[in-house]
C-alpha cells in the first residue's frame, strides 16, 4: 500500500478536485487514514475533508514537517504564493511531488533547499473510480526510489506511466484534460437525441453505455481504432451518413486545434502565470 505498509505519511497541499479525488482513492486503496494529511486554504473546507475521509487537517508548514511525501495541487496560479509559505519548512528528504499543470520541476527545485527531490505528475480526474492516467517525470534530484514512491501512489488509483519531462505538457493536454473532451462529446451527442425526440435521461443512457462499450473495446481488443469504427461503418448505411457530417465540419482539425491549444496553455502556465 502506498503509505501506511511503509510507515510513511503522505500530505496534500491544497485538498480540492484532483487532490480530493487522489485522495480518496489512497484511501479506498487501503491507506491507513491516520497517515494522511490534508491542507486547505479556508478551515472549514480543511475540518469538512477531515470529517468526509477520516484524516488529519493540519498547515502546510506542518505537513512539511511532518509528511514525508507532500502532494502539491493547489492551482499554478497558486503555487508561488504557496512555496513562499511553505519551502522554509521542507527539509530536503521529503519528496515534493506537484500536481500541477505546466510548472516545471526546476521552477520548484530553484525555491527549495538544495537537493530537495522533486516530481512532476499529471493525473486524471478518473483516479475516482481507480481508472486514472498519471504521468510521472522526475526532477534532477529524484531518484528511482522517489519516482518508484510516486508509482505507488498514482498506480493505486489507475495507470502511471513514466515521460520525459518535455513531454509533460503535451500529455496534460491528452490525458489531464483527455476527460472533459469526452463529458463535452457526451453532452453533445445527448443534445443530438433531444433533437431526435428522445426523452434526456434514455438519450444520456444509451450515449453513456455506448461510450462505455465503445471504451472497453478500444482498451481490450487490441484493434486500431479505425478497424473498430469500420466495423460498425456499414456500406450506405447510418454510420457513413453521420462520419460525413463530422468530417464536414472539421471536426478532427478541432481536436488536433483543441490539444495544441491545451498543450499550449500548459506551457503558458509553466511560471504559475495567469
Ligand atoms: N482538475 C483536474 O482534472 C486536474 C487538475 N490538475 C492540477 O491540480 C491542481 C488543482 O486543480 P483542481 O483540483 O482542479 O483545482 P481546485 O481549485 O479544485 O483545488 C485547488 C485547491 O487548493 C486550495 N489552495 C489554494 N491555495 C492554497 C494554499 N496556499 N494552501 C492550501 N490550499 C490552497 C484551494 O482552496 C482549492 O481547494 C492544478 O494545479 C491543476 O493543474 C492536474 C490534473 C487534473
Ligand atoms: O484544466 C486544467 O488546467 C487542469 C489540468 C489538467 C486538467 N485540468
Amino acid at each position: 500500500m502506498p503509505s501506511s505498509a511503509s510507515g510513511q505519511k503522505i500530505a496534500f497541499l491544497g485538498t480540492g478536485k484532483i487532490g480530493e479525488a487522489l485522495l480518496s482513492g489512497l484511501l479506498r486503496a487501503g491507506t491507513d487514514p491516520a497517515d494522511v494529511l490534508v491542507t486547505a486554504r479556508r478551515p472549514e473546507r480543511a475540518a469538512e475533508l477531515a470529517e468526509r475521509h477520516g484524516v488529519t487537517a493540519v498547515t502546510n508548514a506542518e505537513a512539511a514537517k511532518l509528511a514525508d511525501t507532500l502532494i502539491l495541487a493547489v492551482k499554478p496560479q497558486d503555487m508561488g504564493t504557496l512555496l513562499e509559505e511553505l519551502a522554509p519548512h521542507v527539509a530536503p528528504d521529503r519528496l515534493v511531488v506537484s500536481a500541477a499543470a505546466g510548472i516545471p520541476t526546476a521552477w520548484f527545485e530553484e525555491r527549495l533547499a538544495a537537493g530537495t527531490p522533486v516530481v512532476r505528475v499529471m493525473p486524471n480526474t478518473p483516479v475516482l473510480v481507480d481508472e486514472g492516467m498519471s504521468v510521472i517525470s522526475g526532477g534532477s534530484h529524484a531518484s528511482e526510489a522517489h519516482l518508484e514512491r510516486t508509482e505507488a501512489i498514482f498506480r493505486s488509483v489507475g495507470k502511471a506511466i513514466r515521460l520525459p519531462e518535455a513531454q509533460q505538457d503535451a500529455a496534460t493536454a491528452l490525458s489531464g484534460s483527455g476527460p472533459a473532451y469526452f463529458y463535452f462529446l457526451v453532452e453533445a451527442m445527448t443534445d443530438a437525441g433531444i433533437l431526435l425526440g428522445l426523452p434526456r435521461q434514455v438519450a444520456h443512457d444509451l450515449i453513456v453505455q455506448s461510450a462505455i462499450g465503445a471504451s472497453i473495446m478500444l482498451r481490450d481488443s487490441g484493434e486500431h481504432p479505425v478497424k473498430l469504427r469500420e466495423a460498425v461503418t456499414s456500406p450506405a448505411g447510418t454510420t457513413i451518413a453521420a462520419i460525413r457530417e463530422l468530417e464536414n465540419h472539421g471536426v478532427r482539425a478541432a481536436l488536433l486545434g483543441a490539444l495544441e491549444a491545451a498543450r499550449d496553455r500548459s506551457r503558458e502556465l509553466a511560471g504559475g502565470g495567469k
